[in-house]
């Protein structure tokens, strides 16, 4: 049975991503109503979904191992989850965060923009966009508690939430270092990070694919906190507190107005950004960085 049927919502994310239910790869995912708290904890193979405080918060934790890589599957998932939040009028906001040790997440999965076809890397890059436009233009409160490594594409998911909480741990890095695979951001990442962190500091950033370490995040406005590991969590839902103390119209229409502008700048030339995707990621030399990249990685561990 597809997914968006056992659902019972609508799944235009799914039909927007241009993704097929691909059962199979899905590993048929039950969405399972859990116990006590009800139909509200719910589970797919890659993203867990939980209550978090007096039922109007749940935490999504992405479960992707080794190191929560944005594969297709995995973005499939997530945008039907978030779709089932969404449309429950009882949750009011979301923090996300990550079930993998040591990493909130490495990115974009390099193996769905490597070897692959063209119509291939459209259909990637399609739901990539949709993952931040359905992030970035958000009815809900979302609270990024990134308890470890949080490179490119991990970056730009967070920098969608509200308000980021950052681990205070080395291996939590956090920046948009697609130069140093040798690959360029898109606009809307870069237009994503210099509305957080301003255009000088962005210029900075993106062209020396900087990670941060947690203080100097902190200190650029990347993240608002930095706290032990062991109190992501729990300051992410002290912060959510907070925002939630807001009248949800008012503070929905302010956080549209902010950013309209930006996701509009998208919407209106979604196709002509996956045609560039699909021409830069198909060239051989960008084929080439990508595998120099990924060889790098599995030597890392020899
Ligand atoms: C016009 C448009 C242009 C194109 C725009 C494209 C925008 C791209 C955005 C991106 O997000 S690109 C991805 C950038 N990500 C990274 O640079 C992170 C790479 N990974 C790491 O640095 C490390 O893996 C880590 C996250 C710090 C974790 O380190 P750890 O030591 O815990 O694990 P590893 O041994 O390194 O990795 C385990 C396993 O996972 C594979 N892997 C890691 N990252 C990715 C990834 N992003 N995609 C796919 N696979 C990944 C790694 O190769 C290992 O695999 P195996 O050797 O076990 O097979």
């Amino acid at each position: 049975m597809a997914l968006a049927v056992r659902m019972r919502v609508p799944c235009r994310a799914l039909l927007c991503a241009g993704a097929q239910l691909r059962g199979a790869a899905l590993g048929r995912p039950e969405w399972a109503a859990g116990g006590g708290d009800g139909a509200r904890r719910f589970a797919s193979l890659r993203v867990l979904v939980e209550p978090g405080a007096e039922g109007r918060v749940a935490v999504m934790k992405l479960k992707n191992p080794p190191v929560n890589s944005l594969s297709l599957d995995f973005l499939t998932e997530f945008l039907i989850s978030l779709e089932k939040l969404e449309n429950d009028k009882a949750f009011r906001g979301v923090v996300i965060t990550s079930d993998c040790p040591n990493v909130f997440s490495a990115g974009l999965d390099l193996r769905e923009m490597y070897g692959r076809n063209p119509g291939h890397y459209a259909e990637y890059w399609k739901a990539v966009q949709e993952l931040w436009l359905r992030l970035y233009l958000s009815n809900l409160v979302l609270v990024a508690a990134i308890n470890g490594s949080c490179p490119a594409g991990g970056c730009l998911m967070a920098l969608t939430s509200d308000v980021r909480i950052l681990s205070d741990s080395p291996k939590s890095v956090i920046g948009l270092n697609e130069t140093l695979l040798g690959i360029v951001a898109p606009f809307w990442f870069k237009d994503t990070l210099v509305n957080t962190i301003g255009h000088r500091a962005s210029e900075r950033a993106l062209q020396l694919g900087l990670l941060f370490p947690p203080a100097e995040a902190l200190q650029v406005g990347l993240v608002d906190h930095v706290v032990p590991e062991d109190q992501v969590q729990s300051m992410a839902l002290s912060v959510m507190a907070h925002w939630l103390a807001i009248p949800d119209h008012a503070r929905q229409l302010t956080k549209a107005m902010m950013r309209k502008a930006t996701a509009d700048r998208l919407i209106k030339q979604r196709e002509a950004d996956i045609q560039n995707f699909v021409s830069f990621i198909s060239r051989d030399s960008i084929q080439k960085s990508l595998q120099i990249y990924l060889e790098k990685l599995k030597q890392k561990k020899g």
